[in-house]
């Protein structure tokens, strides 16, 4: 039976019993009620006591079953959410059929709906609008955890940058929808290379592009790179414009870090930068690579071609 029903149940049989008693008292006073007014009256106002008592005992095991337990499940179960559980509430809670129960679902309901809304945000926070890529906090956020995994592991990782050739007059022709246009079209085609669930592929901003590979050597993310550099032209996107080519370009600057090199993001990007740059001075749509050095200042990056 719900709390609903036995409240107001208990609360009769507990004005019952005041009646009840209180016309025993008259009742012993006037000696009409047989057998009561035969007892003591010490042993009338004992008796009267102990059916008091063992009402109100009876009402608070009942509140303490019908609400403070079963609100106090409720509770942990916020608790364990709020602590990242993303189990069901208790199944005694569902089951009811009282105001408990409505109180469970609507907090199941909007811890759902929060859930979710933290998940859209978290990715709207993490990812490019334009391509659907991850952003550079992406790439941080990701790096904080493989770089020292990838240490312990001595296990060999590997960085792309990755950019646009001539896009300034690219924009400029074919105008800035279209610019953006071909920024969606080139993250379609690292999409289609670079597919491990380990590869960290994000658009850093403008024109620029960089793709982590974990445990990648510098000869496998050379290759890639130039599968990259290989689809992108394949795919053929028209610019009149650059004196490169008459299709849209890329310039990527790989650098590997061998196995223990103790690096941190900003210098690995910084080195995969100092490649880039190497390829944008060699006449682009090429790639160039360096190992990163120990000391990993951006000058100690030693082009290997
Ligand atoms: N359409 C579009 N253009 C952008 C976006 N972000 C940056 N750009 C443009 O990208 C161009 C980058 O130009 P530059 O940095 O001069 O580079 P570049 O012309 O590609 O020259 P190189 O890199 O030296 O080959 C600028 O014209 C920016 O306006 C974007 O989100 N959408």
């Amino acid at each position: 039976m719900s709390y609903r029903r036995l409240l107001p149940a208990f609360t009769g049989l507990l004005l019952a019993a005041g009646i009840l008693l209180w016309f025993i008292a008259r009742a012993g006073t006037s000696a009409s009620l047989g057998v009561f007014s035969e007892l003591d009256i010490g042993v009338q106002l004992g008796l009267f006591g102990g059916v008091l008592l063992a009402m109100l005992m009876a009402s608070v095991a009942l509140i303490q079953c019908q609400i403070a337990r079963p609100l106090h499940r409720l509770v942990n179960y916020v608790k364990h959410q709020q602590d990242g559980d993303r189990g069901e509430p208790p199944k005694s809670l569902m089951r009811r059929q009282d105001d408990i129960a409505l109180l469970t679902k609507k907090i199941q309901r909007l811890l759902v709906t929060l859930r979710e809304q933290n998940e859209q945000l978290l990715e709207q926070t993490l990812n490019d609008p334009l391509t659907g890529l991850g952003n550079r906090r992406l790439l941080e956020q990701r790096l904080n955890t493989a770089l020292p995994l990838s240490r312990r592991r001595m296990a060999p990782l590997s960085a792309l940058m990755i950019d646009v050739d001539h896009f300034k007059p690219y924009n400029d022709h074919y105008g800035h929808l279209a610019g953006d246009d071909c920024l969606i079209e080139i993250a379609n085609v690292l999409r289609d290379i670079f597919r491990r669930d380990t590869d960290i592929v994000v658009r850093l901003g403008g024109e620029e592009f960089v793709v982590v590979l974990l445990d990648v050597e510098l000869d496998e993310a050379v290759r890639l790179a130039e599968a990259m550099r290989g689809m992108l032209q394949a795919v053929g996107i028209p610019h009149v414009e650059s004196p490169t080519a008459p299709v849209v370009t890329v310039s990527i600057g790989v650098a590997t870090a061998q196995p223990g090199t103790p690096i941190d993001v900003e210098n690995l990007i910084a080195c995969a930068d100092a490649a880039l740059y190497q390829c944008k001075a060699r006449g682009r749509n090429c790639i160039t690579s360096c190992i990163v050095n120990v000391d990993m200042t951006p000058a100690s990056v030693s082009v290997l071609g």
